[in-house]
């Protein structure tokens, strides 16, 4: 076992492959001082489960990455949401369930149905033997969901590299962050111009959160920070989601199997892939009090880091963590957090990747690697590179 303090979480070891690491966590007790940060590091189901709904306790307003917003500027003006507690949360928050609401998806389940098969029919048509990454884990998202927030055409390109940015500066100030620093301006200006209400269409999630600020529900000031949330949150997410999900019924080819026969399973299938591999693997809280975790007092005003991740493979939680299994009940899982910040996007990421694994079981028997998969590392996600794949159709 790695010695806990001593490894790096954020370093290129744990990036390429942080099982060891998160086992190492568990093991070492129900809270970990990790010296390299001045940080505490909770990796078990139940003491990151009880972090994620306390948010009295463990604030998300000092921010969500290492850097403490109480005493370090922002790179960029803090998330209505994801960086704000009640009640300057509770408005923004209101607005995006209703936005992206189960209701308000109806009308793109079965948009989102044809573009997947279509995309697959055209991935199938150019040959059987392909990487998964840029081909659907990249295509599907960057064409339905700029669409559906209704930016312009220009610039999506921007969309990928300003969501990892964003995702590495939760991290600590390393080569991850600097290989993204040249481009910050550049980034963050196209974003914000994508947020103003004469940039989007007037039918998409964009629209709908001006129509919320025309009714009073948040204010003008906040309509662009809500739109911004949805550029910086909906994108590179669901790309190395969908990434996850294919990499793991390529190794896991019974559970395909199980999929093609029974396509109802899509729904538990990637609520189990996000188990599995949680694309988002860590978030910051910080505390508004003295806490006692296990027998540490963690002081007020200190970050906690929790590993989404760890506790997703808990074995104290889950019988069998590191199976892929169709068969579970991966409801509890911590990949889209917990209680008052608990993704408000996961019913648009639930339906791209049921919208993929739809169009894919009608058309494919068979998925199998076909060589080395490579990891794209970032601080807070984990990614593919490249998954390079054979198929075989029905
Ligand atoms: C599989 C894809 C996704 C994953 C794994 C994911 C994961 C998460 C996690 C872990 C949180 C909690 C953050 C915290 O507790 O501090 C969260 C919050 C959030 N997510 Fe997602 N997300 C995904 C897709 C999306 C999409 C597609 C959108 C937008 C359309 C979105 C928008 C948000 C927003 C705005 C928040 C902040 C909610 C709040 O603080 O009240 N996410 N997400
Ligand atoms: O509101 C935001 O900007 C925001 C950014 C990143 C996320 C991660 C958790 C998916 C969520 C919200």
């Amino acid at each position: 076992d790695l010695p806990v303090d001593d490894t790096d979480p954020f370093g290129h070891e744990v990036l390429e492959d942080p099982l060891p690491f998160h086992h190492a966590l568990r093991e070492a007790g129900p809270v970990v001082y990790l010296s390299r940060y001045d940080v505490h590091a909770l990796g078990r189901y139940e003491e990151v489960h009880a972090a994620l709904v306390d948010w009295q306790r463990f604030q998300s307003a000092a921010g969500v990455g290492l850097s403490n917003f109480r005493t370090e500027e922002p790179w960029r003006p803090p998330s209505l949401l994801l960086e704000a507690d009640p009640p300057r949360h509770d408005a923004p928050r209101r607005v995006l369930a209703s936005v992206l609401g189960p209701r308000a998806l109806r009308t793109l389940r079965d948009r989102w149905t044809a573009d997947a098969e279509s995309l697959v029919d055209e991935v199938l048509a150019a040959g059987t033997e392909f990487d998964v990454v840029p081909t659907l884990a990249e295509a599907f998202p960057l064409r339905v969901f700029p669409d559906a927030v209704g930016i312009g055409n220009e610039g999506r390109e921007n969309l990928l590299p300003y969501g990892d940015h964003a995702f590495n500066a939760f991290g600590p100030a390393n080569d991850l962050v600097a290989k993204g620093a040249h481009r910050v301006a550049e980034l963050s200006g196209w974003v914000g111009e994508q947020c103003a209400r004469d940039a989007l269409t007037d039918d998409g999630f964009g629209a709908a959160i001006w129509a919320a600020a025309d009714r009073g529900e948040i204010t003008p000031q906040q309509a662009p920070l809500v739109v911004r949330s949805l550029l910086t949150a909906g994108v590179d997410t669901t790309v190395h989601a969908l990434s996850a999900i294919l990499y793991a019924f390529a190794t896991n080819p019974d559970q395909w199997a199980r999929l093609v026969a029974d396509p109802s399973l899509a729904r538990v299938a990637f609520d189990e892939a996000i188990r599995w591999e949680s694309p988002v693997q860590t978030f910051f809280r910080t505390t508004t009090t003295d806490v006692r975790i296990g027998d540490v007092v963690v002081p007020e005003g200190r970050k906690v880091l929790m590993f989404l991740a760890a506790a997703n493979r808990d074995p104290r939680r889950w019988a069998d963590p590191d199976r892929f299994d169709l068969g579970r009940d991966p409801s509890g899982h911590v990949g889209f957090g917990m209680g008052l910040h608990q993704c408000v996007g996961q019913h648009v990421a639930r339906l791209e990747a049921e919208a993929v694994l739809t169009a894919l079981t009608r058309r494919v028997r068979t998925i199998e690697l076909t060589g080395p998969t490579q990891r794209h590392h970032n601080n807070t996600l984990r990614a593919f590179g490249s998954v390079p794949v054979r198929l075989t159709v029905r």
